[in-house]
C-alpha cells in the first residue's frame, strides 16, 4: 500500500490530458480503482489517463525492452483498463522525461505495450513519434448514433480503431457513452471509434469515443487511424507510390500531423505540455 506523499504532474497533447507518475522503480500500487480515482474530474486530478513511468527493466512487461528503451510507458485509460498504446501519451510522456533532465532534446526510445517508439523531440518545439504501422483488417464493423449508421473501417494502430467517415461532426452525438456498433465481434476488447469529415485535400477533422476514457478532446493513434483510412479512401497508398503521404487531422484540442511514408511507418508530430506538479495524498488512491 502507498503511504507516503507521491509525486504526480499533469500534462496534455492537444488536450488529451493525463496525471504523469514518476516511479522509476516501480513501487506503486496502482489497481484499476486507484487510477480510476486519479483521473476523476471532480474527486481527484482529473485526466483521460495515468502516464505511469516506470524504468524497462523495473517493469515486468517492459523488461525484454530494457536494452532498447530505458523507459518504459506503462499507460493506463482513465477508467484503470489498460491499453496497448497512446499516441499523445507517448509525447507528453518524453516531454516529461525531457523536463526531469532524465533525456535530452534529440532522439529516444520509449518502451510501450505496443512495442518500442522512436521519438525526436524539437529545440523548444512539438514532439516526433515513429508510430509504426497500420494493420487494416478486413473485417469492418456499422456504426450507429441516434438513428444514423455509418461503416467503419477497422484500422489497428497497436490499439483498435474504427474509422466512420460523415457528413457532419455533429452527427456523433453527444457522445456520453460508446456508440453501438455491430458485429460486436470485430472488437472483443473494445475499440476507439472516429468520426471524420474532410476539410479539403489532405485535411480531415475528427471527434473520438475513447475505450476507458469517453470522448477525448484528442486521440493519436485516433489521429493515424484515421490519416491511414482517409489516404486509403482517397485512393492513396504510399506503398505503391513510393511517396510519403502527409494528412493533416484537426481534432477538437488542436492539429496533429500525419506523414505515412513508403515502408508502412506513420510520423505523428504534435505538441506536448506540461501544466502543474505536486504530491498527491495517497488517500486518494485507496478511496
Ligand atoms: N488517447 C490515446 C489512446 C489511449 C488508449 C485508448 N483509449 C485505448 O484504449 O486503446 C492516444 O492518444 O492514442
Amino acid at each position: 500500500m502507498n503511504t507516503a506523499p507521491i509525486a504526480f504532474l499533469k500534462g496534455h497533447g492537444t488536450q488529451n490530458d493525463f496525471v504523469i507518475l514518476p516511479d522509476p522503480d516501480n513501487v506503486l500500487d496502482l489497481p484499476a480503482s486507484a487510477i480510476a480515482r486519479l483521473c476523476d474530474r471532480r474527486a481527484g486530478i482529473g485526466g483521460d489517463g495515468v502516464l505511469h513511468v516506470v524504468r524497462s527493466a523495473a517493469h515486468p512487461e517492459a523488461k525484454a525492452m530494457a536494452g532498447e528503451a530505458e523507459w518504459f510507458m506503462d499507460y493506463r485509460n482513465g477508467d484503470g483498463s489498460i491499453a496497448e498504446m497512446c499516441g499523445n501519451g507517448v509525447r507528453v510522456f518524453a516531454g516529461y522525461l525531457e523536463r526531469a533532465g532524465l533525456v535530452d532534446e534529440g532522439d529516444l526510445a520509449v518502451a510501450t505495450r505496443g512495442g518500442v517508439k522512436k521519438v525526436h523531440i524539437a529545440k523548444g518545439g512539438d514532439i516526433t513519434v515513429s508510430m509504426g504501422r497500420a494493420a487494416l483488417p478486413e473485417a469492418g464493423v456499422t456504426v450507429s448514433v441516434d438513428g444514423r449508421s455509418w461503416p467503419a473501417r477497422n484500422v489497428n494502430m497497436g490499439n483498435p480503431h474504427a474509422v466512420a467517415f460523415v457528413d457532419d461532426l455533429a452527427h456523433a452525438g453527444e457522445l456520453r457513452s460508446a456508440p453501438p456498433f455491430s458485429p460486436e465481434a470485430v472488437y472483443p476488447d473494445g475499440v476507439n471509434i472516429e468520426f471524420v469529415v474532410d476539410r479539403g485535400p489532405g485535411h480531415v477533422a475528427m471527434r473520438v469515443h475513447e475505450r476507458g476514457a469517453g470522448e477525448t478532446l484528442s486521440c493519436g493513434t485516433g489521429a493515424c487511424a484515421v490519416a491511414v483510412a482517409a489516404a486509403r479512401r482517397d485512393g492513396v497508398d504510399p506503398a505503391v507510390t513510393g511517396t510519403a503521404a502527409t494528412y493533416t487531422v484537426d481534432l477538437p484540442g488542436g492539429t496533429l500531423v500525419i506523414t505515412e511514408y513508403p515502408d508502412g511507418e506513420i510520423a505523428m508530430t504534435g505538441a506536448a505540455v506540461i501544466v502543474a506538479e505536486g504530491v498527491v495524498d495517497p488517500a486518494l488512491l485507496t478511496g
